[in-house]
């Protein structure tokens, strides 16, 4: 799979626990979609978690469904498991059917993955609100199971967050592959210097200096350096709203 000045086999990525985290514009949902691209190409079906609608475009284009709360979570999750299809759930809006939605379509992907094991990929964009240090919901409950006990029944899962410290850290550092953007803020440094293998110093030097698309690859002991390359699917523009709806909505 060609991500940029390097690659990563199906086998990699498959059945992993992968954290993309950085600061607003270092370059993580460019990343994450030439990840999901590939990962889609090599037959490897995706889910996004999509809580600002950046995702629909790429996924519909490369044959994945568009979910929204309208759809029937029980219906769709069975077709796409059996049928080993993509989807992207669009949360834009932001309210409790959306939640309702997501919760339904997860567990029911939980159960299904039981009975018949299917390889698939769960993208969490925005993970700090799905998946918060230190809070409980439905939802948290079934990302983590998924991501903490997904391997055995096929399942992978991205979880993307400028807001490291805020992730759950049993699931973060649980994590097998990091893609580490660029991060200023000290809480954030001080995530990285525990994740890294390096002397604190040089995570402090190297990470602020990283340019856009550009991340640490850490995974199996071994830190690179790598920078992604651009993926064509920039088409969407997030709405003013979404992130003011999100303020107002707890889970
Ligand atoms: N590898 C890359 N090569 C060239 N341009 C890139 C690359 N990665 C990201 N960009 C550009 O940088 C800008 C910010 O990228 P992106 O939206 O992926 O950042 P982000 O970290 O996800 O930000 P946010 O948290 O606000 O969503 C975009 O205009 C994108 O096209």
């Amino acid at each position: 799979m060609d991500l940029g000045t390097f690659s990563l086999s199906r086998q990699d990525i498959a059945r992993k626990c992968i954290a993309v985290l950085g600061i607003r514009g270092s370059g993580k949902s460019n990343s994450s979609k030439v990840l999901i691209e590939e990962a889609i190409k090599e037959g490897l079906p995706v889910t996004v978690i999509d809580p600002d609608a950046e995702y629909v475009e790429l996924v519909n284009s490369l044959g994945g469904d568009v979910l929204t709360s309208k759809d029937d979570p029980l219906l769709t999750s069975s077709i796409h498991h059996k049928q080993g299809k993509s989807s992207v759930i669009d949360m834009s809006d932001w309210d409790v059917e959306s939640f309702a939605f997501l919760f339904k379509y997860l567990t029911n992907l939980w159960e299904l993955s039981k009975e018949e094991r299917k390889d698939r990929i769960i993208v969490v964009e925005e993970a700090h609100e799905f998946i918060p240090q230190g809070k409980v919901s439905g939802i948290s409950d079934v990302i983590t199971r998924l991501a903490l006990r997904g391997r055995k029944r096929g399942i992978g899962i991205v979880l993307i967050s400028q807001r490291s410290a805020k992730v759950n850290k049993d699931v973060l550092t649980q994590s097998e592959i990091y893609l580490l953007h660029k991060v200023v803020h000290p809480v954030d440094l001080k995530v990285y210097r525990e994740i890294l293998p390096m002397k604190p110093k040089e995570v402090d030097v190297l990470v602020p200096s990283l340019g856009v698309g550009e991340a640490i690859l850490y995974m199996e002991g071994k830190t690179q350096k790598v920078k992604f390359r651009q993926s064509p699917h920039q088409g969407y523009v997030v709405p003013a709203s979404s992130s003011q709806v999100r303020e107002e909505t707890t889970i």
